[in-house]
């Protein structure tokens, strides 16, 4: 087991950029305030995406202009291709995460192109990351299952973090995007992966979908895996997969990495302030099992 897990923190832009209601930039704003303030090290803030596709995301540089950063914490965002690059640099963001598929359906639903499309795209951003002095991180979506195609091969998964991890994504995050994965499955994922990306350039993305987060993330740090990404109170879920519930919560991770010892330099009782504030502000139940335990006995 590692003694440290770093922890990104997916929650104002996997858990958000799903929600129709409309959410102010205050309320973001505040909500990569309050976890900075927990301690969080890396946020995921928002998108530069087209806002056609994912309208909720449309005031990510607005949001990125308001946040309080803080030194020492990575502020990033998503960006699909070189115009998302160029939105990201201009509302001064320092680094971005390109997002591909293991499966081609999930591909042209999500982006719009095809598994090599996609890394094509993504060519011409990585030159103009490196030129600016940005750093990319790559996604790889349904690699426990797809809502579209079903089964994933671990292969074809190996294949596409590859292929990003050598354009030069420094970290690979492997998304089981509708949360199908079970710990058998993702050891073996980890296994077949491992075997082209170094397993500390990999990191797991586990939503929670079918109640499996948790004991994922355990399986993937028996496999030496040390980043998670996670969602407070457990926001969110993907656009392009009907029904997929959202991140593992973070406090949940929190309290389970607490529990082995691991160490994240993250504050529960804060992380769980900054949760019941925005489930507060979108009127919904925290979906957080450690933060409705601890809050439910004060
Ligand atoms: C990729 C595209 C843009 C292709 O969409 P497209 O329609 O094929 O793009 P296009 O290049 O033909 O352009 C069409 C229009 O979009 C504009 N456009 C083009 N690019 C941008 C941009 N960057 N920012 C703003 N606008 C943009 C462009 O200017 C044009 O505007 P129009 O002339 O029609 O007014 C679109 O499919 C898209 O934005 N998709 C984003 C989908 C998304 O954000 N999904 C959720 C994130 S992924 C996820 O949640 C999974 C993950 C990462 O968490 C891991 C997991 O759980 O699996």
């Amino acid at each position: 087991m590692p003694r440290r897990v770093r922890l990104v923190e997916v929650g104002p832009r996997d858990g958000l950029q799903n929600e129709k209601q409309p959410i102010s930039v205050a309320d973001k704003v505040r909500l990569v305030d309050d976890l900075s303030a927990a301690g969080v090290r890396y946020i995921e803030v928002g998108s530069f995406v087209s806002p056609k596709w994912v309208p909720q995301m449309a005031g990510s540089s607005d949001v990125f202009a308001q946040i309080r950063q803080k030194p020492g914490v990575t502020y990033a965002a998503l960006t699909p291709n070189l115009k998302g690059l160029e939105a990201a640099i201009e509302a001064g963001v320092s680094e971005v995460a390109v997002f591909g598929a293991a499966s081609e359906a999930f591909s042209q639903k999500n982006i719009n192109c095809s598994i090599d499309e996609s890394l094509a795209r993504f060519a011409p951003l990585m030159v103009a990351a490196r030129e600016n002095g940005i750093q990319v991180r790559g996604y790889v979506s349904c690699v426990l299952g797809c809502p579209y195609e079903g089964e994933v091969d671990p292969k074809r998964v190996a294949h596409v973090a590859h292929e990003l991890f050598a354009m030069g994504c420094y970290e690979v995050s492997l998304g089981d995007t509708i949360g199908t994965g079970t710990p058998g499955k993702t050891r073996q994922l980890f296994e077949a992966v491992g075997r082209e990306v170094p397993r500390d350039k990999l990191a797991g993305h586990f939503h929670d979908t079918y109640g499996q987060a948790l004991a994922n993330i355990y399986a993937s740090l028996q496999e030496g895996v040390c980043t998670f990404d996670s969602s407070v109170a457990g926001l969110g879920g993907c656009p392009y997969a009907k029904g997929a519930s959202g991140n593992v919560a973070s406090e949940d991770v929190l309290y389970m990495l607490n529990g082995l010892g691991i160490e994240t330099g993250i504050d529960l009782d804060m992380l769980i302030a900054a949760g019941q504030r925005i489930s507060d502000v979108l009127g919904r139940p925290n979906g957080s099992r450690v933060a409705r335990a601890r809050l439910a006995a004060q």
